[in-house]
């Protein structure tokens, strides 16, 4: 069974075709980045994979664990339960500001309490208790006092990771949660992705504007290119040189300066066909 599968997934904004005809399988545990020029399409199919959007047109749907999420463009009475075993990470707006950072951990309890609870912010010790523990897991328990809004972007996307930890979510969606980060604080969030792909085996998938994170964490990558998967396989085949062939000019927004090898690498197959996946996808 797949942690995500998509079939036949289309989305039309007005006049604007942002995904075609979407085909794609992850496994459960696996780390698979989400990569393309602005525009291509990432959000908008992880969007899709959360519930937060329906298809457009009548054959796509979308299946998580084996439970079927959306049927030709209408969410099924499967998707609240669903929903709760996803976790959700956007590039912004992942915290309520306001709020101590333990708070905003703790809302991750909020699907499995009674809703009065959640309403009253009545958490009880057990769940304060796995609040702080998964706060302590990515490293800034000690900022749980803390009002939300005092963290740095790195500490506030890690703390949406601990919320995802407290959810219990089995498949975590991050959608570019780097983009706003300097290089230190996006290398410690996606060190926590990796850790808690690893550790807990959790399946994520990641947007990533960057090649050279998706190559350093993930095995596996998806490049969309105009709502079109244009390459799913190993993250390691995409040097500058594939991507340049994949994508043109827009491939220097993938590229990181120092990703450019001072030595040109062997060509990449001339194809532009989709290289076979090294990821199981069943
Ligand atoms: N709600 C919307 N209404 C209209 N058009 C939209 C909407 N959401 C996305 N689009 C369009 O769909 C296309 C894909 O957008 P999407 O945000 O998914 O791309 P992206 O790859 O995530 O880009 P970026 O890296 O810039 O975030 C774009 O042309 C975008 O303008």
């Amino acid at each position: 069974m797949a942690a995500v599968s998509v079939q036949g997934l289309s989305k039309t904004f007005g006049k604007k075709q942002a995904l075609c005809d979407i085909s794609l399988d992850v496994a459960p545990g696996e780390m698979v980045a989400l990569i393309g020029a602005s525009g291509s399409g990432k959000s908008t199919l992880i969007r899709h994979i959360a519930g937060l959007e329906r298809g457009t047109g009548a054959p796509c749907c979308i299946d998580v664990f084996g439970k079927r999420l959306q049927e030709a463009g209408k969410l099924t009475r499967e998707a609240r339960e669903i929903r709760r075993e996803v976790g959700v990470i956007f590039q912004q707006f992942n915290l309520v500001n306001r709020l101590p950072v333990l708070t905003n951990v703790l809302i991750g309890h909020l699907g499995r309490i009674p809703a009065w609870r959640g309403t009253l912010g009545f958490f009880s010790r057990e769940e304060k208790q796995a609040a702080m523990a998964s706060l302590a897991r990515v490293s800034i328990d000690e900022t749980a006092r803390q009002r939300s809004s005092t963290l740095s972007g790195g500490q506030q996307q890690r703390a949406a990771i601990a919320r995802a930890l407290v959810q219990g979510a089995r498949l975590l969606l991050a959608d570019e949660p780097i983009a706003s980060l300097d290089p230190a604080s996006a290398k410690r969030v996606m060190e926590t992705l990796a850790e808690i792909n690893r550790q807990d085996g959790i399946t994520v998938v990641v947007s990533l504007h960057q090649v050279e994170y998706a190559r350093r964490y993930c095995p596996r990558t998806v490049a969309l290119r105009d709502g079109v998967i244009a390459y799913d396989g190993p993250s390691t085949a995409l040097t500058p040189a594939f991507l340049r062939e994949l994508y043109g000019e827009a491939s220097e927004e993938l590229i990181l300066p120092e990703d450019e090898p001072a030595v040109a690498p062997a060509p990449p197959p001339r194809s532009r066909s989709v290289p076979e996946p090294a990821f199981a996808t069943a």
